[in-house]
């Protein structure tokens, strides 16, 4: 048996999509449920910030999880398989007209990514102060919270309709399929062979 913890939303529902292409076999969530068990496999469906945090304490053996994710956690995981799915980048985003003034002495930033963020500044000796936000970061510039935003940028219509553009990107990410440590070792034909499966219908 594997357990998989998977994103709540999209990625679940596409990476469950991969599953039955590679089994031939239909796998849903019955309503409200956060179990599914079917042919050897135990999906979990958890929020999309706490798979790493399931397959770090091995309550998953693996999961499924944007880089961007996985750079914020730092928790030492194994990268399995790029899933080619969820494939955006993190940049920054800026009110329309206006550069990254690098010059600043202390830069505001509002962003979901803090230590993507931190370090993207760090990296450059730069002082910046950290607003962390859940949501709607694209808000934040605009009523005057902070001098940009670093997010999520997939196709920039988010930012395009709440008066920002797109800045220098800090990574690009898509959804991979993880695995905790412990689990590889002790569970490694079972992983090989779904890593293969899955490698196959991508
Ligand atoms: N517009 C997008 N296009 C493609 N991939 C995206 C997009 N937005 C987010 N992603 C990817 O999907 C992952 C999940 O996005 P989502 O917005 O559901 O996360 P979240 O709001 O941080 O989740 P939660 O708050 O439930 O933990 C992100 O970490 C990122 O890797
Ligand atoms: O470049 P785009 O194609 O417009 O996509 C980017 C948007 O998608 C994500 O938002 P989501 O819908 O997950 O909402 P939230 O992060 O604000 O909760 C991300 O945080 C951006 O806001």
């Amino acid at each position: 048996m594997l357990t998989i913890a998977l994103p709540k939303g999209r990625i679940a529902e596409e990476t469950l999509d991969k599953f039955e292409k590679a089994f031939g076999e239909k796998f849903i969530f019955e309503d409200r449920k956060l179990i599914l068990e079917k042919s050897g496999f135990r999906f979990l469906n958890v929020r999309n910030q706490d798979v790493p945090t399931y397959v770090m304490h091995g309550a998953a053996d693996l999961g499924v999880v944007g880089l961007d994710v996985l750079e914020e956690k730092e928790y030492d995981l194994i990268k399995l398989l790029n899933l080619q799915l969820g494939k955006c980048k993190v940049a920054f985003g800026l009110r329309r007209g206006e550069e990254l003034d690098m010059s600043k002495s202390k830069i505001t930033v509002a962003t979901k990514h803090e230590k993507i963020a931190k370090r993207y500044f760090e990296e450059r000796a730069m002082a910046v102060q950290i607003i962390k936000l859940y949501g709607s970061i694209e808000l934040a510039p605009l009523v005057g919270l902070c001098d940009c935003i670093v997010d999520i940028v997939e196709t920039g219509t988010t930012m395009k309709q709440n008066g920002l553009e797109v800045g220098p990107t800090i990574m690009e990410s898509s959804a991979h399929l993880i695995a905790n440590k412990n689990s590889y070792y002790a569970k490694k034909d079972l992983i090989f062979d779904l890593r293969t499966k899955l490698e196959a219908v991508l």
